[in-house]
C-alpha cells in the first residue's frame, strides 16, 4: 500500500477508527475519482440529466460525467444543487425525526455557507416550517443568500452570528444541525489541497472548537428538539468523542437511525455512552467522508421564549400591501414588511419567529425581498423572479434560447432578441426563470445581480 500522498501520521491517526480499512482507503484515492451527484429542487422539477439514484437521497442522482454546470442556465435557475452525496445523508436524518410528526418546526443550520445542508434542509421541510441557515464568516454569507435565493423558499432566513449569539434564544429550534468546521480529512480525495492543512494539532484545535460551538448552541435547541452533528473528518476525537461529550455534558439522548446495509455506511457507537454514529468511506460508499449522527434534549427546559409575539409597532401601509399582491400566489398568506426602501414578505405563520430572530441576531435574508415601489409600480427584486411565490400571470415573460440565456447571465448583450413588448420581464430559459430585464422599445436592460453574473467555471466550483 502507498501512503505517500497522505499527511504524516494520518493513516496511523485512524487505527482507532470504526470501520475503517487503510488498504481500501487508499485504493479509492488512487483509482477511484470522486462521483459528481446533483440534488434537483423538488419545487423547480425540470429533466436535467439521467443517473442513477443516490440511495439515501429520492432527489439525488449520480452523473455519469461532470458537465460545465456554470455554461448551464438551469444551474443558475435554481433547479439543482452540485452536492456530494454523502452529506445528503442529513436529510435521511430528517426524515427519520419528522416520521409520524406533523406539527410544524424551526430548524437551525448553524454552519451553513455555501448552503448545500441548507437547500437540503429545505426540500424537507413544509413553508409552514421555518428554516434559519446562519454563517459566522462574513465574506462567506453571500455565497449563502445567492444559494438560497436561487432555492426560491420564502421560509427561510438567513443570519451572520456568532454560535454564541443564539443562545439568546433559548429553547427555540425543534432541529439544530452542526455542520461543524473540521479537519477535512473526509474531503482528501475531491479537493487533495486539504491535504496540507492537516495535522495531529489541527485535529485537536478542531475537536476543542467543535465542542464550543455545540455548548454555545444548545441552549436554543428546544426541549425534546433534536441535534444533528457531522463533520467531513474521520478523527473519532472531532466525532464519536464529540458524541460522548454531549451525552456527558448535556445529559444527551442518541438517535438510531435506520439504514440499509447495501449503503455501505458504518455504524459505530461511541465508547463511553454507545452514541450511534453513521461513518462514510470512500471504497465503502459512493461518496466523499463523512460522519453523522443525531441526538435529542432531554430534560424538562421548557419556559423559553418560543411564545413570543410580534408587537405591531405601526399600523401596517395597506396602500402599498394592496400594490404587492397582485405579484404574490396566494397573497393573504404572508406578512409584508419592510426594510428600508424595500418590501419583503415571509410565510404569515413565521411572524413572531421573525420577530424574535429581528431582536436578538444579524439578518441578512429573511423570507422573499419583493422590490421597492416607486409610485404605483413595482421595481421588482432578484429575489421574488426566484422565489416560489411569485405570481407569474402578472408579469411578462421573455423566453430565451441556450445562447441567449448565457448571454443575460453574463449581463453581455443579449444576441436577436424580438422586442415586441415594454416593461419588466421575467427572463427565462426552458420554462425557468433566471432573473428581469426591462424591455424598453429598442434596447433591454438587463437587471441580473451583478455579483452573480457568470465570470468564469470558478462559482461552479465555489458552489459544492
Ligand atoms: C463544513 S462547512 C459548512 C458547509 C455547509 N453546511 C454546507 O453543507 O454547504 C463549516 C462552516 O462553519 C463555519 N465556521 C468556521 N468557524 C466557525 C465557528 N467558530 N463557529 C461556527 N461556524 C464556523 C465555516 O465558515 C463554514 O462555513
Amino acid at each position: 500500500m502507498n501512503n505517500a500522498n497522505f499527511p504524516d501520521h494520518f493513516i496511523e491517526s485512524l487505527a482507532n477508527a470504526p470501520g475503517f480499512d487503510a488498504e481500501n482507503f487508499a485504493k479509492a484515492h488512487q483509482d477511484q475519482p470522486s462521483p459528481t451527484t446533483i440534488r434537483v429542487n423538488p419545487y423547480k422539477k425540470h429533466t436535467i440529466y439521467k443517473g442513477v439514484q443516490v440511495p439515501w437521497c429520492a432527489d439525488a442522482i449520480y452523473l455519469d460525467q461532470r458537465p460545465s454546470f456554470t455554461f448551464d442556465p438551469l444551474f443558475h435557475a435554481g433547479c439543482y444543487y452540485v452536492q456530494e452525496a454523502s452529506s445528503m445523508f442529513i436529510a435521511h436524518i430528517m426524515q427519520h425525526i419528522r416520521e409520524d410528526d406533523e406539527d410544524s418546526i424551526k430548524v437551525l443550520d448553524l454552519c451553513a455557507a455555501p448552503g448545500g445542508k441548507s437547500t437540503l434542509l429545505s426540500s424537507a421541510l413544509n413553508t409552514d416550517d421555518l428554516l434559519v441557515a446562519n454563517e459566522i464568516i462574513k465574506t462567506r454569507v453571500p455565497i449563502l443568500t445567492d444559494n438560497l435565493t436561487k432555492w426560491g423558499p420564502s421560509n427561510i432566513i438567513a443570519t451572520n452570528n456568532d454560535p454564541k449569539d443564539f443562545s439568546r434564544l433559548k429553547n427555540f429550534f425543534d432541529v439544530v444541525l452542526v455542520d461543524a468546521p473540521c479537519s477535512g480529512s473526509g474531503m482528501f480525495r475531491k479537493d487533495p489541497d486539504a491535504m496540507n492543512e492537516w495535522s495531529e494539532g489541527n485535529v485537536n484545535l478542531c475537536h476543542q472548537r467543535q465542542e464550543r460551538i455545540l455548548a454555545d448552541v444548545f441552549p436554543s435547541i428546544a426541549a425534546d428538539g433534536y441535534l444533528i452533528y457531522s463533520t467531513c473528518s474521520y478523527s473519532v476525537a472531532e466525532n464519536e468523542t464529540i458524541l460522548d461529550w454531549l451525552c456527558e455534558e448535556f445529559g444527551m439522548e442518541s438517535i438510531r437511525i435506520p439504514i440499509n446495509k447495501e449503503w455501505g455506511i458504518v455504524e459505530t457507537q461511541s465508547e463511553t455512552h454507545k452514541a450511534h454514529g453513521y461513518r462514510f468511506y470512500p471504497g465503502k460508499v459512493q461518496g466523499e467522508g463523512l460522519f453523522a449522527a443525531c441526538l435529542r434534549k432531554t430534560g424538562n427546559n421548557s419556559g423559553g421564549v418560543s411564545n413570543y409575539k410580534a408587537k405591531n409597532a405601526q399600523k401596517p401601509d395597506y396602500k402599498s400591501i394592496d400594490l404587492l399582491k397582485p405579484y404574490i400566489k396566494d397573497a393573504d398568506n404572508y406578512y409584508y414588511f419592510k426594510v428600508n426602501e424595500d418590501w419583503l414578505a415571509i410565510d404569515r405563520i413565521h411572524r413572531d419567529a421573525l420577530a424574535m430572530i429581528q431582536q436578538h441576531l444579524y439578518i441578512k435574508k429573511s423570507g422573499i425581498r419583493l422590490g421597492a415601489l416607486a409610485g404605483k409600480d413595482l421595481i421588482p427584486d432578484h429575489e421574488l423572479a426566484m422565489s416560489l411565490i411569485l405570481n407569474k400571470d402578472t408579469v411578462l415573460q421573455t423566453e430565451l434560447t441556450r445562447e441567449q440565456a448565457i448571454a443575460y447571465l453574463r449581463r453581455d448583450n443579449i444576441p436577436d432578441l424580438e422586442l415586441t413588448k415594454k416593461g419588466w420581464s421575467l427572463m427565462n430559459f426552458e420554462g425557468q426563470v433566471l432573473g428581469w430585464a426591462k424591455l424598453l422599445p429598442n434596447r433591454i436592460n438587463n437587471y441580473y445581480p451583478k455579483e452573480m453574473r457568470i465570470l468564469s467555471e470558478s462559482r461552479a466550483k465555489n458552489q459544492e
